[in-house]
């Protein structure tokens, strides 16, 4: 058995190839078109297919010549802002081209899928916590395109026979526990990243969009995960799965939310640098607060994560980033 893990090269998917490998025993395929993804970033006994999780015949004959039961679905466009200024391009590359993977994979033999799904799938919710039978409603073409290929995959795993988890995760962070891997896109847009580089002086300031918002103290609420804990969702997600485990949509968070604000004064206090931060207009596509309902995903796949602490998840986004700086890789 084996696994083929699109977008194995980018900053989640180079987690889940570290997972894999840690765990012993699997063949670890990578299909990636390093379009914000490195080489680099994936251990030696990694088979890297450098191609578009679209070409049909690639995926095919990947799947065919590893013996792949298993695919996990990184590969996509991530930003939400983005999205919204080209909604176009983000269904071909999150909507279509899943489409296209998810056809070749099935008719190929895979019988596994963990899809990247996201918490852009519910907008801006009612409810906070939000628990993951809440119907979604995205606000953004960018959660839009997600909640798509989620439907396709629960109507083509009906369909063929084949077995799912959908996880939605929320906002990613923090780096590789032992320093291999962490967020690597120069200009990414996520906060945490953002201001470690700003405490680093690798950018001059940060912004926060949005101060009027209806929280506690007007910026943006977001449910911060750790990225080496998310890895290991998506593993014992694939163990349920190989064990005949019954399809699911499965929320990834810590069931508590941080303000853009306190985010910026734990990076400060990590750092100890006083970095500038200017107040902006809110940006678009955001919703004002989402928080993981977390229960789920424990009780259905007995997760337990190890680095549910904002401040450490902070040390390792620095230190990640001290590490990129020092190898020229800014
Ligand atoms: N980062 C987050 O906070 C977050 C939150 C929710 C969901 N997600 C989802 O997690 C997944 C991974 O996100 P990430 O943060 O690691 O992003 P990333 O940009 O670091 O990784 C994406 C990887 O996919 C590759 N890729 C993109 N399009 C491709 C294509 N057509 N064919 C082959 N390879 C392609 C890129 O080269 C890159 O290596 C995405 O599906 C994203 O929607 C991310
Ligand atoms: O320089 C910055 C960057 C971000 N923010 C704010 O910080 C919050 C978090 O933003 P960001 O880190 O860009 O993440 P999100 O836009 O919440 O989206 C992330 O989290 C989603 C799930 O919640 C995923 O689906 C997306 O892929 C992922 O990029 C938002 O309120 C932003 O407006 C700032 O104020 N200044």
């Amino acid at each position: 058995m084996a696994v083929l893990v699109t977008g194995g090269a980018g900053y989640i998917g180079s987690h889940m190839v570290l997972a894999l490998i840690d765990a012993g025993h699997e063949e670890v395929v990578v299909l990636d078109d390093l379009s914000t993804g490195f080489d680099w970033a994936l251990p030696p006994e990694v088979t890297l297919v450098r191609g578009d999780v679209a070409d049909q015949t690639l995926v095919a004959e990947t799947i065919r010549r590893h013996g792949i039961d298993a695919l996990a679905h990184f590969a996509a466009k991530i930003v939400v802002p983005d999205s919204v200024s080209d909604p176009l391009g983000y269904y071909l590359a999150n909507t279509v081209k899943s489409r296209a993977l998810i056809e070749a994979a099935i008719g190929a033999g895979v019988r596994h899928v963990i899809f990247s799904s996201t918490a852009a799938v519910y907008g801006e919710p009612a409810v906070v916590p939000v628990p993951e039978d809440l119907t979604p409603n995205p606000i953004n073409p960018y959660g839009r395109s997600k909640l798509m290929t989620e439907w396709m995959l629960e109507d083509a795993a009906r369909a063929h026979g084949i077995s799912y988890v959908a996880l939605r995760y929320f906002n990613v962070a923090g780096a590789d526990p032992r320093g291999r891997s962490g967020q690597s896109t120069p200009n990414a847009t996520h906060l945490i990243k953002v201001a470690t580089q700003a405490a680093l002086g690798k950018r001059s300031h940060l912004e926060v969009f949005g101060t009027d918002y209806p929280t506690p103290d007007g910026s943006c609420l977001r449910d911060y995960i750790q990225v080496s804990d998310l890895a290991a969702a998506h593993l014992v997600a694939l163990n349920h799965l190989r064990r005949g485990g019954e399809s699911l949509t499965l929320n990834c968070g810590y069931g508590r939310g941080y303000s853009v604000l306190e985010v910026i004064d734990v990076v400060k206090s990590v750092s100890g640098v006083d970095f500038p931060v200017t107040l902006s207009p809110r940006r678009a596509g955001d919703p004002s607060r989402i928080v993981a309902g977390a229960d789920r995903i424990r009780a259905e796949l007995g997760w337990v994560p190890q680095h549910d602490d904002l401040r450490a998840i902070v040390t390792q986004a620095l230190a990640w980033e001290e590490a990129l700086a020092r190898r020229n890789r800014v």
